[in-house]
């Protein structure tokens, strides 16, 4: 590439020499005539495609001074402005931080905080919230599915749970499965499963096309892909590039995606591309006419050059030297400056002529004049204006999705008993697919059995079984706090986020979600706690009494579903997993010390001593130690000369200060707090795992 010429000589030739701008004048005749779009000068009524015009985006920085809160704003966005019409295929190219993923996300109405302003339109009008959301759909870069699932029973979950119930029979639902899967080439792994870090599954190739399989099952009308071939070997790149296209032009549907530095073949299936230099744009149009537009500004690629290296060396701000970097400053400056004043050229005639991207017809020149000559859109603003004017959009005011009215809100593809049904079902084989997680959780009970019941092996009634039995009964329910607690954060966190995903295009409820993994986390963790809890009651011969023997595993049990509930409000609450990892140990420990054996309650402040009322340990350990210590007597053991023997299960109770609230009011203090776990948990679910969508 030769980048190195002088820019105020190029600016010259650019500004003097009306061959340069004839040469320019790209309007791509065969891409026009073939696919039938209007001329520039007749804008069509129609406006199909997504179009948007001077998009500005800015997030706040840093405060300065220590009284004064000044926010400093940066600009990642300045007036872009492009087009993507059904059909076409679109790149969005820069280097790393120029703002591709912002541009994309502004677009997909995914942004977070800061200010966005500008217009976008969709088929002609402004977008509707719940309707763009099943117009357009958004292919992550992080392919986040169910390991444990198959590629078809992935893509056919998906086709249940956003296909609508009406208008899709079950069978029309597994017909648009197969033809998804054969339409991305996923035939020879359909079978196979996803599979993680762990666990051997499809190769990264089809796992991305998996992951546009979810999306496009249901059969949508534009396309936003994320970084669609990170990670991926220069062939598996290819094929899933070719297998957008092939479903952007049988399909007719827009695609608009971010990618890195691809090859020439790659590049060679976009129709248009927008190159992207620090929020501003240095190029936006057709592909084909992209290295001659350069060209003419005196910047060369090499015969045997990619031109998207071209592309991204043109775009690069080198800061090896400070010469460099004032060079490439320049030059990038002089890019975008040439863009916005000039768009992409001027006509053979001499008129100046933007094919520009707010263009309403695939590669063709926008003018917004009424008698159809040849015009340009002398500022971002102006063509902000003619935006509004033509397509109709008014820039609303940004507002949530979720904030709609529910009458404005997209209406579920299922009922909730059928969609409850369904993620149940889901969720149910995902868990028992989980062999490792199983195999962890039977070693677990195992192990844990033989351990307990060995210290605490066949426990007599004298003096010294009176500790034992205490510490065993408070021991018990802190082991099955941390068992619940903590394994339930990983298999939340990566089913929330799906969960988050599912729910951006609208497909199902929280309630229903929330539910379903409850439930399917129950049956293994109170199955294994039956099988560790039934051993160390016998092995350490707690009270052989069936009636004291299904109370102490009632009340474990109910403490080990009180406990997976906190788990889930603790991974919800605290939303992403590393913090969830810190707090959840930290909450476990503070409601252990206020159990009722480690500390006195009568000793300690009441600031604190009320922690024990929210303890779920605290309400077990009674239970359970009322439950055993109820009617035993022991032994003194050689005699009581010191009075200091304690013979009656009662004054025991007594003693360790167990005897204040009853077994039935234990219970159901717990039962409270298993609800208001899950309370918490499901709020906090909705609320936190929110798509945050921001529409303009
Ligand atoms: N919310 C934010 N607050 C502050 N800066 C942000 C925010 N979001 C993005 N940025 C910054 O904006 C710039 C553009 O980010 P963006 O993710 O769009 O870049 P990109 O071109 O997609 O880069 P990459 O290819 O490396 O993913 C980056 O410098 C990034 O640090």
């Amino acid at each position: 590439m030769r980048i190195s010429e002088d820019t105020s000589s190029q600016s010259a030739r650019m500004t003097d020499s009306p061959h340069v701008y004839q040469a320019v004048d790209v309007h791509p005749a065969d891409d026009d005539a073939s696919r039938g779009t209007p001329k520039m000068g007749s804008l069509p009524a129609d406006c199909s495609g997504l179009v948007w015009s001077n998009l500005n985006y800015r997030v706040p920085t840093a405060t300065k001074g220590l009284r004064r809160r000044a926010i400093e704003w940066r600009t990642l966005l300045d007036n872009v402005s492009g087009s993507v019409h059904p059909g076409e295929m679109v790149a969005i190219m820069g280097s790393s931080g120029a703002g591709k993923s912002t541009l994309l996300n502004s677009l997909a109405a995914r942004l977070k905080g800061g200010k966005l302003d500008g217009a976008v339109a969709f088929n002609g009008k402004p977008r509707d919230p719940r309707l763009f959301k099943k117009q357009a759909v958004y292919v992550e870069q992080d392919d986040l599915m169910y390991p444990e699932l198959t590629v078809r029973e992935t893509i056919q979950y998906a086709a249940t749970l956003k296909l609508p119930a009406r208008g899709y029979s079950k069978a029309a639902k597994r017909a648009r499965v197969e033809e998804v899967i054969k339409a991305l080439r996923l035939d020879r792994c359909a079978d196979t499963i996803i599979g993680d870090s762990y666990t051997r599954g499809v190769s990264g190739g089809e796992r991305k096309r998996a992951s546009i399989g979810v999306e496009f099952v249901t059969d949508p009308e534009f396309m936003f892909l994320d970084e669609a071939t990170s990670g991926l070997d220069s062939n598996s790149a290819l094929h899933v590039c070719q297998v957008v296209q092939d479903l952007c032009r049988d399909r007719q549907i827009g695609v608009l995606m971010t990618i890195h530095q691809p090859s020439s073949k790659i590049l060679n299936l976009f129709d248009k591309i927008i190159l992207l230099c620090r929020g501003q744009v240095i190029y936006s149009g057709p592909r084909a006419a992209a290295l001659s537009y350069f060209e003419l500004l005196g910047y060369h690629c090499g015969q045997h050059e990619n031109p998207a290296d071209f592309f991204m060396d043109l775009m690069t701000i080198d800061t090896i030297t400070a010469e460099a970097l004032s060079t490439s400053e320049a030059r990038i400056e002089h890019l975008v400056q040439h863009y916005r004043a000039h768009g992409l050229g001027v006509s053979s005639s001499g008129e100046k002529a933007t094919i520009h991207p707010i263009s309403c017809s695939p590669n063709a020149s926008t003018s917004f004049s009424p008698n159809g000559s040849h015009a340009v859109m002398p500022n971002p603003s102006q063509r902000a204006s003619a935006l509004v004017a033509t397509v109709g959009v008014t820039p609303p005011d940004t507002v949530e999705a979720n904030d709609l009215p529910m009458a404005t809100k997209t209406n579920w593809a299922l009922s909730w008993h059928a969609e409850f049904g369904v993620l149940l079902a889901r969720c149910w084989k995902a868990q028992v697919r989980a062999k490792f997680a199983i195999v962890a959780m039977a070693m677990r009970a195992i192990i844990m059995t033989l351990f307990l019941g060995f210290t605490y092996f066949q426990l007599d009634k004298d003096q010294p079984s009176i500790q034992n039995r205490i510490g065993l009964l408070f021991f018990v329910p802190i082991d099955l706090m941390f068992d619940a607690v903590m394994p339930r954060l990983l298999s939340f966190s990566l089913q929330a986020d799906i969960m988050m995903r599912e729910r951006s295009g609208g497909a199902y409820r929280v309630s229903s979600f929330y539910l379903a993994k409850l439930l399917t986390e129950l049956p293994f963790v109170l199955g294994f706690d039956i099988v560790y809890l039934t051993g160390i009651y016998f092995l350490s011969h707690l009270q052989y009494d069936a009636a004291r023997y299904f109370s102490f595993l009632g009340v474990c049990l109910l403490l080990a579903t009180t406990a997976v509930s906190l788990g889930m409000a603790v991974g919800a609450v605290f939303r992403r997993l590393p913090l969830s990892q810190i707090m959840a140990p930290l909450i476990i420990v503070i409601l252990l010390i206020f159990g009722g054996n480690l500390a006195n309650s009568a000793t300690i402040t009441p600031v604190l001593s009320w922690i024990r009322f929210i303890s779920p340990v605290f309400y077990s350990y009674h239970a359970l130690a009322l439950n055993e210590f109820r009617d035993l007597t022991f032994s003194c053991g050689g005699g009581d000369s010191e009075g200091q023997c304690l013979r009656e299960g009662a004054k025991i109770l007594s003693y360790y200060d167990l005897d204040s609230i009853s077994i039935g009011l234990c219970v159901g203090l717990l039962c409270a707090l298993l609800v208001a776990f899950n309370v918490i948990g499901y709020i906090s679910l909705r609320y936190n795992f929110k798509p945050r969508m921001m529409w303009i």
